[in-house]
């Protein structure tokens, strides 16, 4: 008999599977708002010019070498300063471990496993919805999951109230994983006196909060404005954990840049914690990609470059937030039977539409529109081409 005669097919991923539909269909009006990945007026992807640049600087004089197990030193020290600060004693005090992961998804991972590894009778609380990917990736690292309450259906907004019972309730000293800004898949993030008040929560149950920023600047166009969170939380004299990624703030999506930091409370333990995540590195995939890391290391390093990075990411969460404000309006415009305010109340990437299954069935079926069964619209994959086609559409299936 065969080795492998009893490996079944994988089911199709909720997210890459719609992509995968979306490239297989012929129609010319087809739409894809499945993959949360940016695209222009046009609908097509984007490289930035300060990539370009950068690329430019470092054509024809970039090494070849192994990075160190921990990735970049000085695409770290840049990343760092993104997250924490430029001026943040943590990172004077050596406070941070860090090290360079295969994006947003290397660096959750890599922390699950480190969580798994020195915190083994751990368990994460993790939002509901949230990222389909986070179940797979503490499942594999085989850290066992609890979910806890974030979205309200009915408001379409924050379920603020049952959140922090959730907090209260868990038993003290658990892990919750917070998604930084710009939640995926809802857009719906605590305002800034709800994020205080959840810190404070956190320390008066002792819990550990592990941050995903995948979107920093992409939420207001501002990282700063976008690292506000994490800053509370910081303030509060919270040991965070906390995963970023290049991916869609400087469009670096398959170049695979990103970064797992833990705050440590001293130099000695940072040394010593970064020690094992290199350890944990080493065997998955060694040392990361040289390539996405010069390019941001180029980026940041340069304050032109710097800035027209912060021009660019300022251009594409405006062009979404344009994009929000059309498809409601011509929602509106058809007499929708519907409440649509919360697609210009969300922020980021995507619009949690409310759309249910059967509808979302309908619009791909009927209208070769792709997006998430969740219902979620990656405003991304919307244009001014296709907001009428897109906002019609959504009418004939809701309405
Ligand atoms: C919250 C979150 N965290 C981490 C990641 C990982 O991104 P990366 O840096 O490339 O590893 C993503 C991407 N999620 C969008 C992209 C496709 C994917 O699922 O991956 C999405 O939800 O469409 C997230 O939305």
């Amino acid at each position: 008999s065969s080795w492998w005669g009893h490996v079944e097919p994988a089911p199709k991923d909720p997210i890459l599977g719609v992509t995968e539909a979306f490239l297989a269909d012929p129609s010319p009006d087809k739409v894809n708002v499945g993959v949360g990945a940016y695209r222009d007026d046009n609908g097509k992807p984007v490289v930035l010019q300060c990539v370009r640049e950068a690329e430019r600087r470092i054509a024809g004089n970039q090494n070849m070498e192994y990075l160190p197990m921990g990735g970049s030193v000085k695409m770290m020290e840049e990343t760092l300063k993104l997250a924490y600060g430029e001026n943040s004693d943590l990172l004077k005090e050596k406070r941070i471990a860090a090290v360079q992961a295969l994006s947003g998804t290397g660096a959750c991972r890599l922390f699950a496993d480190f969580q798994k590894r020195f915190r083994p009778d751990s368990q994460i609380y993790i939002p509901v919805p949230t990222w389909a990917n986070h179940h797979n990736i503490w499942r594999d690292a085989q850290v066992p999951q609890r979910t806890f309450h974030y979205y309200h259906p009915d408001t379409k907004g924050l379920d603020y109230a049952t959140l922090m019972d959730d907090i209260k309730n868990a038993p003290n000293g658990s892990f919750f994983l917070l998604h930084a800004c710009a939640h995926n898949p809802t857009g719906v993030d605590p305002t800034e006196e709800q994020w205080r008040d959840i810190s404070y929560q956190f320390k008066v149950k002792g819990h550990f909060p592990f941050f995903d920023m995948a979107y920093q600047g992409f939420a207001s166009g501002d990282p700063e404005r976008d690292a506000k969170a994490i800053r509370i939380f910081l303030d509060d004299g919270h040991s965070i954990g906390c995963a970023q990624s290049y991916a869609k703030n400087m469009g670096l999506y398959g170049q695979r840049v990103g970064c797992l930091s833990v705050v440590c409370e001293d130099e000695k333990q940072a040394v010593a914690v970064k020690s094992q995540l290199q350890q944990i590195a080493r065997p998955m995939y060694s040392n990361p990609p040289v390539h996405g890391a010069l390019i941001v290391s180029t980026i940041l390093s340069d304050p032109d470059l710097k800035n027209l990075w912060l021009k660019e990411v300022k251009g594409m969460a405006n062009r979404i937030i344009g994009m929000r404000t059309a498809i409601r309006e011509n929602l509106e415009k058809l007499d929708s039977p519907l409440s649509w305010e919360h697609i210009t109340k969300q922020i980021g990437m995507f619009c949690y539409s409310g759309l249910t299954p059967e509808q979302v069935d309908r619009l791909t079926n009927e209208f070769h529109i792709y997006m998430t069964r969740n219902g979620r619209i990656s405003m991304a994959g919307v244009t001014t081409g296709n907001v009428g086609y897109l906002a019609n559409a959504i009418h004939e299936v809701t309405k």
